[in-house]
């Protein structure tokens, strides 16, 4: 396909995880299909390899991070189109497009999305095709799909090209006839799209090929004829087998509650290219010690170099019999460079347990080749464009090394990847099963039984004993190994060589598809490295470590700064933090950076109400940091101490979380509110507990300053925009 600027447009992504980055380049690679060039650049390259005044056409993928942030990679690219000095037709020849990933569960959802796309509008762009809004906290898939469906035809009529040139056409189309050429389409409304479409009547015996050949309104080239009959080959096979059987209830489910898709047509992805070639080399020892974290690829959002750091202490919070258990780690950040403030978190960069890497690896035959050097190269003549070995992975590595410490063996496999088991599952009502996972009509099946339930790639292979896939297509279609990020539970002007962070070791049970129980990647790890100093006791724990006996246990971590969470400067200001469970462990860092400005504070310094809401089980099994709190409280640190049990036989109308303490607390609360000074700070669970604490603020709000609701949110909203409602919270 010929490159001009014809039929090129401009793709812009703007990612902090990467899950934008890869719809990005899945637009690029699907755009040669329709005859379009995607002139594909991370937003950080804003001046240096685009200038978005100059362009025609462009098509922008962004997420949204922190509170409501732009990502890193996009934070310099919206602060230059956020310039006043910007004339009003600045972008008067643009027209765009954009889908903005975002996650409900947070308070300001897509935010960026939604800020660029209103700052593009002011600047005079046209949007030739609405702006799509996937949400994380349902599916990106849900909002993404429809919208890739309709993305081409609307940028062919943008670019006015009217058809496609044969020669480009990789994916198979069947009943693609209701093309909304040119409108702005609602990206959840219609549906043409260029993907296979599976009919498998029971009794049919027609082929694959035949009913995409009479239902085809596009050209099929030979390149993609190999592509069709090799469809045609293992699904007529189906036919004929589920056709003898005649009963559709024994096609195999992930669970025996899952019941399968009827025998309806199915629109499959296109079988995704494959791009990486493993060469194994036995006469070359590869010295796996030399090779930089993940190739030396930059992990997004650090703010340190990455630095090996002996953990000093690990104390257990919580009691032998609680739900949940609960580890403070310290690190001993002594000389190693790295510092830090109260607000800041610590990324643990962390392996995949040992154990699911060697169940993978024989699983894909390639476990007696685990330790042997490998050599990764990309397949000279691949259908992929632009293809290359992800960045995250060594080109020359082992198999171990690549699995334990690259790639992300735990998450759900994408839809591209099941499409390729369904080719290398030789059971056919696997291969069926398979096949409505990864098809459009599966999307509410795959969101439920896959993505929620957090199935593994080892997971699904269990499920499906019959499916065989290539090394090359998991290394093709995994995601990096994520760091995980914990907030510090210290202060450096309290213990400047220590850093300390709280976490729950995540227990995972067997069931609803999981073949097996298992910990949380991160948090299970720690748990294991830590065992044989693992203490109840604060004290022994600081002996172990002033002894230094546990020098041996070091991890790689780097630091994050959070510029939107940090203490109150003004210490005249009243505050009210929020954190239930580990959502305390930053405020335990702020209230000893407070006690140390405190103690260093003139007599008659006015120095503001300090409260804190917090919340766990039961009191004599899961409350965190029970003494240091009284301590916070007995020294007047801490002015009030509000602490709940959900599951503790209390007295009727005890508050039994924080958002119920909150309520109870109205008018003392509300009094705060009125000084307009007042700094409010929730940190913990996004999906129940901040949602539900900002309903309290709504209510508190409404009840006594005699507002409206809507006026109510609106003076909620106005308080996070003047920075006196602050939230750091995940899902
Ligand atoms: C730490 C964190 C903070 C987030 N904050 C927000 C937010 O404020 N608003 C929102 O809509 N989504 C938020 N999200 C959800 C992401 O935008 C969403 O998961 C998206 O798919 C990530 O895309 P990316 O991998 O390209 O960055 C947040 C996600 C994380 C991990």
């Amino acid at each position: 396909m010929p490159i001009n600027t014809k039929n090129q447009f401009l793709l812009l992504y703007g990612s902090q995880t990467g899950q934008a980055k890869a719809i990005a380049e899945e637009i690029a690679d699907k755009a040669g299909n329709h005859g379009l060039h995607a002139d594909i650049h991370c937003l950080s390259q804003t001046e240096k390899t685009f200038n978005l005044e100059k362009e025609n056409c462009a098509v922008f993928v962004v997420s949204t991070t922190g509170e409501g942030d732009a990502p890193d990679t996009a934070s310099k690219f919206l602060r230059r189109l956020r310039k006043k000095t910007l004339p009003n037709d600045y972008l008067c020849k643009l027209s765009y497009t954009l889908l903005g990933l975002g996650d409900t569960n947070y308070t300001n959802f897509c935010n960026c999305g939604k800020t660029l796309n209103k700052r593009i509008l002011e600047l005079g762009g046209k949007l030739f095709y609405n702006p799509g809004w996937a949400d994380d906290g349902v599916g990106l898939e849900i909002v993404v799909e429809p919208w890739l469906d309709n993305l081409f035809e609307s940028l062919k009529k943008q670019l006015h090209i009217s058809s496609v040139p044969t020669d480009t056409i990789m994916d198979i189309t069947a009943s693609n006839t209701n093309s909304n050429q040119g409108e702005i389409l609602d990206p959840l409304e219609k549906n043409t799209d260029l993907n296979t479409v599976v009919n498998l009547q029971m009794t049919d015996n027609d082929s694959h090929l035949d009913n995409i050949a009479s239902n085809a309104d596009k050209t099929i080239t030979e390149q993609d004829s190999d592509l069709t009959q090799d469809s045609s080959r293992n699904n007529s096979s189906i036919n004929s087998d589920i056709g003898s059987e005649n009963d559709p209830n024994t096609i195999p489910c992930l669970t025996s509650s899952v019941p399968p898709l009827s025998y309806s047509d199915l629109t499959l992805p296109a079988m995704p290219p494959s791009y990486i070639h493993a060469t194994f080399d036995e006469n070359h020892t590869i010295n796996l010690t030399d090779l930089p974290r993940q190739n030396g690829y930059p992990f997004p959002s650090a703010n340190s170099d990455v630095r090996v750091v002996a953990i000093s202490s690990a104390t257990i919070l919580t009691s032998n019999d609680a739900v949940k258990k609960t580890l403070k780690i310290g690190l001993d950040i002594k000389n190693s460079g790295i510092t830090y403030e109260p607000g800041d978190s610590v990324s643990i960069i962390c392996p995949n347990n040992e154990h699911e890497v060697k169940d993978l690896l024989q699983r894909l035959n390639v476990l007696e080749k685990a330790d042997t050097t490998v050599n990764l190269s990309i397949i000279p003549d691949t259908k992929k464009r632009r293809a290359v070995v992800p960045p995250h992975i060594p080109e020359q590595a082992t198999l171990r090394h690549i699995f334990l410490t690259c790639i992300d063996i735990r998450e759900p496999p994408k839809k591209a990847l099941l499409r390729v088991f369904v080719e290398h599952a030789s059971h056919p009502r696997e291969k069926r099963r398979l096949q409505e996972l990864c098809s459009k009509q599966g999307s509410n099946d795959y969101s439920q039984f896959i993505r929620e339930q957090s199935l593994s790639i080892m997971d699904i292979l269990r499920t499906f004993p019959s499916c065989h896939p290539p090394l090359h297509s998991i290394l093709e279609h995994t995601s990096r190994l994520k760091p995980r990020p914990y907030s510090a539970c210290s202060a450096p002007s309290s213990c400047p060589d220590r850093l300390e962070f709280v976490f729950n070791v995540l227990e995972i049970p067997e069931g609803n598809g999981r073949h097996t129980a298992r910990q949380g990647v991160c948090t299970g790890w720690l748990d294991n490295i830590t065992k044989s100093i693992q203490t109840n006791n604060e004290d022994l724990n600081s002996q172990i470590s002033s002894l230094s006996l546990n020098e041996d246990i070091q991890i790689p971590i780097f630091t994050r700064t959070n510029q939107h969470f940090r203490p109150p400067t003004d210490l005249s200001c009243p505050v009210i933090f929020i954190g239930p469970g580990t959502g305390v462990a930053p405020f335990i860092g702020f209230l000893l950076e407070r006690q140390k400005h405190k103690q260093s504070l003139a007599e008659d310094t006015t120095y503001g109400e300090t409260w804190l809401f917090y919340g766990c089980r039961n009191k004599d099994k899961d409350y965190l940091f029970k003494q240091k709190l009284e301590d916070f409280q007995s020294s007047r640190t801490l002015n009030k101490l509000c602490v709940c049990f959900s599951r503790d036989e209390q007295p009727e109308n005890s508050p039994r979380y924080v958002q119920d303490f909150l309520l109870q607390e109205t008018d003392a609360i509300s009094k705060l509110i009125k000084t307009e000074k007042l700094l409010i700070y929730v940190c913990g669970d996004a999906k129940n507990m901040a949602k539900d604490v900002n309903e309290a603020f709504v209510k508190i709000i409404k009840s006594k300053m005699g507002l409206s609701e809507e006026e109510a949110k609106n003076y909620l909203m106005k308080m996070r925009l003047h920075r006196r409602y602050f939230e750091d919270v995940w899902t």
